[in-house]
């Protein structure tokens, strides 16, 4: 029987250490079916859906996709930018600015789910001569359904591979001092720009709170990263908040919620709220929608005033350099 791996190319030299950023995906295009193919590939994750294949894969075929591709190709369509998805826009601004700080080696961003596909772009790197790898993806904070679903695909593609690179793994970086000042100066500068709201909602991506449960240390990462900051910037204990986001299906999700959260204080008579949402590297559905949009309403149907959106690090420079930096200290004892 032949073996399943595929040869080694040709080697044309002493073998080179390479980047890869790799952020959670997005469709193609801002349409039902681009949408379809996206969430298809994305919710059969079982990193993602924890269920077994036979309880969720109807659930799935027959009732989410049909109903919520249209829905949310919608949601997409209204942010789309003329180079594509913002996350996907801002990714690729990301890893062009990465590689001229790190102009050595080459640094290269794929995607979890949609293109560039994590397999196609190690391909590429390997035909270039790759044999070290640094797999930086872009969560702050770890979570299985995030961070460790990045290293199944890089393992899954190299298990294919005769000679496989050495590999080294960022795993998070939510108490990194150089994030830390990143994420310091972007709410500052919208201060400075826009003075203080009455309150700073740090505001996460959500998970199911049976995920938590089982070990997932993504809340108490989000909880550290935010109380940092907080810190930082001599917020004082009502002044500002951590919510989660984003709750998909129906089972209980980390509370507090984002948009009860809002509601809450739009009754309550908080005037204005300035959100950030420090788990997101780059601006995306969730956040350019989901937070900006939809919770803008929310909060000033209830009363509020003002929900200003202080936009992800996307490819700013303090982002850039903080990530560099991180990614040359994991780098260390290779060559390059
Ligand atoms: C179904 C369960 C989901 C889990 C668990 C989950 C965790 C999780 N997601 C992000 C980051 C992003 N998620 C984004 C979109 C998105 N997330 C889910 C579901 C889960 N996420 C869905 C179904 C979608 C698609 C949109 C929708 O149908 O509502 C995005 C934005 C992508 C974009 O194209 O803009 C990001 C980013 C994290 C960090 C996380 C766990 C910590
Ligand atoms: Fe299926
Ligand atoms: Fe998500």
């Amino acid at each position: 029987m032949t073996p399943p791996y595929r040869d080694a190319p040709a080697a044309t030299g002493p073998g080179k250490t390479a980047v890869l950023l790799v952020n959670l995906g997005t469709p193609d295009a801002a349409t039902r079916p681009a949408v379809k193919r996206y969430l298809a590939q994305f919710l059969h994750d079982h990193r993602v859906v924890e269920l077994t294949r036979w309880l969720w894969c109807p659930i799935l075929h027959f009732i989410i996709l049909p109903l919520r591709s249209g829905k949310v190709a919608k949601k997409y369509a209204s942010i789309w930018m003329e180079g594509g998805s913002p996350l996907l826009v801002h990714t690729q601004r990301l890893a062009r600015a990465m590689q001229h700080s790190l102009p050595d080696l080459p640094v290269r961003m794929a995607m979890r789910y949609g293109n560039p596909s994590i397999p196609s772009v190690l391909r590429q790197l390997e035909a270039e001569g790759m044999t070290r790898l640094l797999v930086l993806p872009l969560y702050p904070q770890y979570s299985a359904s995030t961070s460790a679903t990045v290293l199944d695909a890089v393992n899954k593609e190299i298990s294919t591979w005769r000679r496989v690179p050495e590999l080294r793994f960022i795993a998070d970086y939510h108490d990194d001092g150089g994030w830390l000042d990143a994420m310091e100066s972007r709410i500052r500068a919208h201060w400075d720009l826009r003075g203080r709201a009455d309150k700073l909602l740090f505001s996460f991506h959500g998970l199911p709170k049976r995920f938590e449960r089982a070990g997932d240390p993504y809340p108490r990462q989000c909880e550290a990263g935010a109380r940092l900051l907080a810190q930082r910037l001599g917020l004082s204990e009502n002044e500002w908040f951590l919510t989660y986001q984003s709750r998909f299906g129906r089972e209980e999700w980390l509370q507090p919620y984002t948009d009860k959260t809002l509601e809450q204080w739009g009754k309550d008579g908080v005037g204005t709220v300035d959100v950030v949402c420090p788990g997101f590297a780059a601006d995306c559905l969730e956040t350019l929608e989901e937070i900006a949009v939809e919770n803008d309403e929310v909060f000033r149907h209830a009363g509020g005033k003002q929900l200003r959106y202080i936009s992800a690090l996307n490819e700013e420079p303090g982002h850039v350099a903080a990530l560099a930096a991180l990614a040359r200290r994991h780098l260390q004892g290779w060559p390059h």
